[in-house]
Order: C-alpha cells, then structure tokens, then sequence
C-alpha cells in the first residue's frame, strides 16, 4: 500500500463468466478527487461495486483492496458491513437509489447515524442538522420533516450526500454523481464534492464517463478502458497533453474540444 493512501486497489482482477476487470491498481488519498473515466461498459462501476464488496453474485474477484489495514477482497460480511458506510460511503448517479422515498429525510439521516455512531436521538438530530446546513440544503430543520419527493433532483443529491457523509467516512465513491441531473445544477454538486474532500481531509473517487465532469474537479484522472486502466495523470497534464490514443479520442468528443478537428485520434 502506498504511503498515505487511504484506500489501495492493487491488481484488482473481476470477472462474471468473462474477464472484465483485468489487473486494475489505483491509490486514493485524502483530501484528493480521484477520477476514474472511461465509456459506458469500461468496468468503472464493478470496481467501485468491489471495493463495497457489493458485487453480483457468481462474481470471481482477485488482487487487494486495503482501506487501512482491512483487506476487502474476500472479507467477511461482518468485515465489509463495518467499513460500509462507516468508513467508505457511496453516492450513485441517480439520489433516489439510495433515498427510502417513505421515509422523511430526518428519520434516513438520524438512523443511519444512530446505528453507526449510537448518538441519542437529540445529538443525531443535531447532526443532521448540521449535515444539511454543510451540503445547504435550504431551511434544515425543516427539510428534516419532509420526504425525498419534495425536493428537487439537485437537493436530493445534496441530502444523499450528508447522508453519505454522516458517519465522517474516509472514502467517498461518487458513481456518475451528477449524471442524472440538470446541467445547471451540475456545478454546483461537483464544487461541493470538491470543497467536502478539501475540508473533511475525505479520499474521493469520482467514477464518470463525462470528462467535462472530472475536468471541473479530479486531481488526478485514471482513464479506463476495457477493463485496464489505460492512462493516468494529474488533470492538467492529461488534458493537456494526454499520451493515450483512447484518451485523446475521449477528449475529441468533448463539446468544443479543439481535438476534435485533428484527424488521427
Ligand atoms: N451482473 C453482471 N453480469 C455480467 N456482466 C456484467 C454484470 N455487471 C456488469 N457486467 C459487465 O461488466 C462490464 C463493465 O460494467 P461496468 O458497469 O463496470 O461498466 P461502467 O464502465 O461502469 O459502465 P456504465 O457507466 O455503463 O455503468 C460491462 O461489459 C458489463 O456488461
């Protein structure tokens, strides 16, 4: 494990029925975006599934995943329900998946934090408080009373946020986090993955197929393709001078992109 990752996949191997993730190392640290790009299919989302150990069944898996000093990779389920949750938490591209949609936003952010954490109900309830507050959702203490429909899709991505948040995990896996929602409030989730690493020293990994998503806050970008990790570097570099032909084809179908007039790529 490097020094200072919090969580370190090392040679990662998965396949269902056929090799689909194949030797994928790829280190996160704190207070960084990590992003994991590459097409629809490239097995961005099996890898964030293996580090939760929330892979389909009849899934064969191979190589590391440590968060500290807790191997992932064949755990038990009493293991992975510790770290789930607790010490890496997940956001999905569509808030809804992870939002009881009978349930109100207080009793979803309370109970998480009360089975993970024991507070009392007025302590947890402080909490959410200040949860909502940190992710602005507007008017906290009453959004607590209201259910997941009532909100808009920008406002509930913040709620499954705090939620995601509420037991200060140490890893974050945003999966296509800002996919589902309208372009306008796309910038302002992303400045707010982006500020919560920062200040909560919290290790993300932000898997997407957009590229214009991981320019706006990946520090460093891992492009992936078919399985294998083809390309990385810091942002700037790769998307100025990326070195992968596949890299550079992905920043060609950017909007804009100048790559898009050059005609070997
Ligand atoms: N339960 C499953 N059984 C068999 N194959 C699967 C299963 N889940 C995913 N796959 C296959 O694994 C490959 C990688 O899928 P994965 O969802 O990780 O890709 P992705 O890069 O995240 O794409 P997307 O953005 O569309 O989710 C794909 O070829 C997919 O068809």
């Amino acid at each position: 494990m490097s020094r200072d990752a919090v969580l370190s996949i090392s040679e990662l191997h998965i396949s269902i029925g056929r090799p689909l993730v194949t030797g994928i190392s790829l280190d996160l640290y704190p207070g960084r975006v990590t992003g994991l790009a590459g097409e629809s299919g490239s097995g961005k989302t099996l890898t964030s599934m293996a580090v939760l150990g929330l892979l389909p069944r009849g899934a064969r898996v191979t190589g590391s995943i440590r968060c500290g000093d807790t191997e992932l990779v064949g755990a038990d389920r009493r293991t992975l329900s510790a770290v789930r949750g607790r010490r890496v938490a997940m956001v999905f591209q569509d808030p809804s998946a992870s939002l009881h949609p009978q349930l109100s936003v207080g009793v979803q952010l309370t109970d998480h934090v009360r089975r993970h954490l024991g507070l009392s109900r007025r302590a947890a309830r402080q909490r959410a408080v200040e949860l909502l507050e940190r992710v602005q959702v507007p008017e906290p203490e009453a959004a607590l009373a209201r259910y997941p429909h009532q909100f808009s899709g920008g406002q509930r991505q913040r709620i499954a946020i705090a939620i995601a948040l509420a037991c200060d995990p140490e890893v974050l896996l945003a999966d296509e986090p800002t996919t589902a929602l309208d372009v306008t409030v796309q910038a302002g989730i992303l400045q707010l993955l982006h500020q919560l690493a920062e200040e909560r020293q919290l290790a993300v990994l932000l898997v997407t197929h957009d590229l214009g998503v991981m320019s706006a806050i990946a520090d460093e970008v891992a492009v992936m393709r078919a399985g294998v990790i083809v390309e990385r570097a810091p942002r700037a570099a790769l998307f100025s001078a990326p070195q992968h032909p596949y890299t550079r084809q992905l920043l060609a179908a950017l909007p804009g992109s100048r790559l898009e007039e050059e005609p070997d790529v």
